[in-house]
């Protein structure tokens, strides 16, 4: 085997995988998106709209130009504006500890909430949430976590036009309807990361559309 067969963290995203999958194939709540592509799940009411509401003032308080972050980290274009929320704050303390009940997961293996909101015209170009790791930023990534396993990301309002959640390669679109969490599975079910996944926020026409995503990875995110 030359060294490009190697794909880090295989064992680890495969071990992640039968997790969750366990967790929320045994879990009512969680419908399973019907595709043989990627593992899909999409969770109604996951929060309240008193949550949506309180998240999405966050976001107003947080968000800023995505491009100052992520730039080196996604190969497409994300002109939303986004920001991190504060990982000490009790409540996204509650809404992370939701979210990892659900899926199984460890809190440690989380990356902090993150919030974003697109105007009209904006909008988060076609990428995979996993890394690419023959990128400079992999040296670094693979020291805070490793590779991302799997995303959580819920709706926190209706947008009147546009903002759909586009899964290019699956050829599904999804419209933001609050409180819903979407997750999925970045990997197979072998542990290599999936290309199908591929996914755009599509550009926002009419309204305003507010996400929070939290990304897992694979060892302890720090
Ligand atoms: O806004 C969306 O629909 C997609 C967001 C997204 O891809 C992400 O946060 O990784
Ligand atoms: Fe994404």
């Amino acid at each position: 085997m030359t060294k490009t067969d190697i794909t880090p963290d295989k064992d680890a995203l495969k071990r992640v995988g039968d997790i969750v999958r366990k967790r929320l194939g045994a879990d009512p709540k969680a419908y399973r998106i019907p595709t043989e592509q990627a593992e899909m799940f999409a969770i109604g009411k996951f929060l309240s709209s008193a949550e949506c509401t309180r998240l999405m003032r966050m976001i107003d308080v947080v968000a800023q130009p995505s491009k100052l972050f992520d730039q080196d980290y996604s190969n497409g274009v994300r002109t939303s504006y986004s920001g991190n929320f504060d990982g000490r704050d009790p409540f996204v303390q509650g809404i992370s500890r939701r979210i990892d009940d659900l899926l199984g997961m460890k809190p440690e293996w989380g990356e902090t909430i993150q919030g974003q909101r697109y105007l009209p015209g904006q909008e988060f170009k076609p990428h995979n949430d996993w890394f690419y790791t023959d990128q400079d930023y992999w040296k670094q990534e693979r020291k805070r976590g490793g590779q991302r396993s799997w995303t959580a990301m819920a709706f926190l309002n209706p947008v009147d036009k546009g903002g759909e959640t586009h899964f290019t390669e699956i050829g599904i679109n999804i419209a933001p309807q609050p409180g819903v969490l979407l997750v999925w599975n970045n990997a197979l079910p072998d542990g290599r990361p999936n290309p199908d996944t591929m996914h755009a926020g599509t550009p926002v026409i009419e309204g305003i559309k507010y996400v929070i995503t939290k990304w897992y990875r694979t060892r302890q995110w720090k």
